[in-house]
């Protein structure tokens, strides 16, 4: 049976549950169970705080499991990215008060509070700058005000949390991050992680991807499909009249409404998109 660790808590517990499930797998209904068996897909769930899949996944106790790229590379375990899943999406950065840095030199000798220390150390010494690493659990952006720390390395999205803190970012991002499903490197792939693999790529497959119908006169077919090549080729059917077709084919959702202006300048007419359900590419 295949084991696979879920965020319990936190950004990323929801949207990991929800992709299993929409994936096709049984996920808990009670937010305080611990393990759950899906005896129809031959899978056990094992909810775990998203810091410590990377230690179970790495020390082989679990096969695979779902974690934020930052908290797998914090970990410093044997366990390497196998999917991005395209959420929990954020950049790991540098931010102080206000106005009080611009560049990375500046950092030397100050206090640095984070959540992500061994991520941050690496980093300091790779880029030479001799800081004080303050390791706190959360709420980093409080740091400085409460006197604890100069600067703070954290987990940026919109930026709120650190505006309201009267912060601001500076320097390049350290890294980016998003939710992956991870796994141990050099073992054989275990049952049922092919189709786990699958499944969740036709989940993100069909999350950005819709379905676009149109007709079009023949002799702009090859013009059009130019313009929605699809993934392998569209589909050309023919129509009543001879001189139409009609063309199928999958475009990038955030894409849509540019691709449908387009094909309509174009001469294309009965342009129709539905979304996907599910899929297997
Ligand atoms: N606001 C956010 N937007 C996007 N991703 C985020 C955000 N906050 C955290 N993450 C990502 O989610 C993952 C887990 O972080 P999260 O903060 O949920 O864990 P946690 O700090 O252990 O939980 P909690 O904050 O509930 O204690 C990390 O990979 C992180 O990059
Ligand atoms: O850029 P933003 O959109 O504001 O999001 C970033 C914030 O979200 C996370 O905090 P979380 O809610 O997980 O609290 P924590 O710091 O206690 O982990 C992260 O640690 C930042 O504080
Ligand atoms: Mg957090």
């Amino acid at each position: 049976m295949l084991r696979v660790a879920v965020p319990n808590k936190g950004s990323l517990s929801e949207a990991a549950s929800a992709m299993l499930t929409e994936a096709g797998y049984l996920q808990r209904r009670d937010p305080r169970e611990l393990v759950m068996v899906d005896p129809d897909n031959d899978v056990e769930f094992f909810f775990l705080r998203p810091r410590d899949i990377a230690v179970y996944v790495g020390a082989g106790t679990l096969d695979v499991g779902i974690t934020g790229r930052d908290l797998l590379l914090d970990a410093e375990v044997e366990a390497e990215e196998l999917l991005p899943l395209g959420f929990a999406i954020s950049t790991f950065r540098f931010a102080g008060p206000a106005g009080q840095y611009s560049q990375l030199s500046q950092l030397a000798g100050k206090r640095l509070a984070t959540s992500y220390d061994a991520l941050l150390r690496r980093y300091l010494a790779d880029n030479k700058i001799a800081a004080t690493v303050v390791r706190l659990d959360g709420a980093v952006e409080s740091s400085v005000r409460l006197g604890v720390a100069d600067a703070i390395a954290d987990v940026v999205e919109t930026g709120s949390t650190l505006k309201a803190a009267g912060m601001e970012v500076f320097g390049n991002p350290i890294m980016k991050s998003e939710a992956l499903l991870i796994g141990r490197p050099g073992v054989a792939a275990p049952a049922g992680l092919d189709v786990l693999i699958r499944r969740l790529q036709g989940v993100l497959v069909a999350r950005r991807y819709v379905l676009m119908d149109y007709d079009i006169r023949k002799d702009l077919v090859e013009t059009s499909a130019a313009l929605t090549p699809g993934l392998e080729s569209p589909t050309i059917s023919p129509l009543r009249d001879s001189d139409w077709v009609a063309v199928r084919s999958m475009v990038p959702k955030k894409d849509t409404n540019r691709i449908m202006d387009e094909l309509y300048e174009l001469g294309a007419r009965a342009i129709l998109v539905s979304s996907i359900h599910a899929c297997r590419i």
